[in-house]
């Protein structure tokens, strides 16, 4: 299976939202990456569920919304509403991460789990089968734009044994400092989707650097 690469909207340009969106229409992402983030669970705001609803206006890709804030429950109804087809909410945001999970699933979404940096991956072993995706932080979430943590490799090894052994599907993919330096170590590590922000939006050519990471 190819590499799936999912750009971050964060790092677009807002006051040209709709432009950017036909950008993504057209080139060779597979997602569109929206953070979400609510000033509590991350030391940054970042745009709610009209900004969603007006991008799945325009968008012909899915969206993968990543949200970073507390109490996720309460919102998934909006969110899959809002257009959502993947809802990832964070391990350490869920003291029920079983019954968040069920219930992204029962409003028709896939389901992931992101875990940050310094959370080990062999706290999902036991749910690891009921996901479709985690996403593993390769950055402290809250700003796009940061530096690429070097551990991420080995945690991404550790996470590919964990699902190659429990003989699920769910996919790993990775969020925060991603470039055509890192990535290619990435998906020999095992990450099967690439979420870029800068790296995509910052570029000369963002269709262009799309379809480069999508090569490797
Ligand atoms: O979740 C995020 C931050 O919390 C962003 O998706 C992530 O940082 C991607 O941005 P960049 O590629 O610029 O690092």
């Amino acid at each position: 299976m190819s590499t799936l690469v999912a750009p971050s909207v964060l790092a677009s340009d807002f006051a040209n939202l709709q432009s950017e969106i036909e950008m993504l229409n057209e080139s060779s992402a597979d997602y569109i990456h929206i953070d979400i983030m609510d000033g509590v669970f991350v030391p940054n705001i970042s745009f709610g569920l009209p900004v969603v609803e007006a991008i799945n206006v325009h968008a012909k890709k899915p969206l993968d919304v990543h949200l970073m804030i507390v109490n996720p429950d309460q919102y998934l109804k909006s969110f899959s509403d809002a257009g959502a087809s993947v809802i990832s909410v964070h391990l350490e945001a869920c003291p029920h991460l079983h019954r968040t999970i069920q219930a992204i699933k029962e409003l028709g979404c896939k389901a992931g789990v992101a875990i940050n940096p310094h959370s080990s991956v062999e706290l999902l072993r036991d749910i690891i089968r009921d996901i479709d995706q985690v996403i593993v932080m390769s950055v402290n979430p809250g700003f796009g734009g940061q530096k690429f943590i070097e551990h991420t490799y080995a945690k991404v090894r550790a996470l590919k044994a964990i699902i190659t052994a429990s003989g699920a599907e769910t996919k790993i993919e990775i969020d925060g400092g991603v470039n055509l330096e890192n990535a290619p170590k990435l998906i020999d590590a095992g990450a099967d989707i690439l979420v870029a922000g800068s790296f995509v939006f910052k570029s000369s050519d963002p269709s262009k650097t799309i379809a480069e990471l999508k090569e490797l």
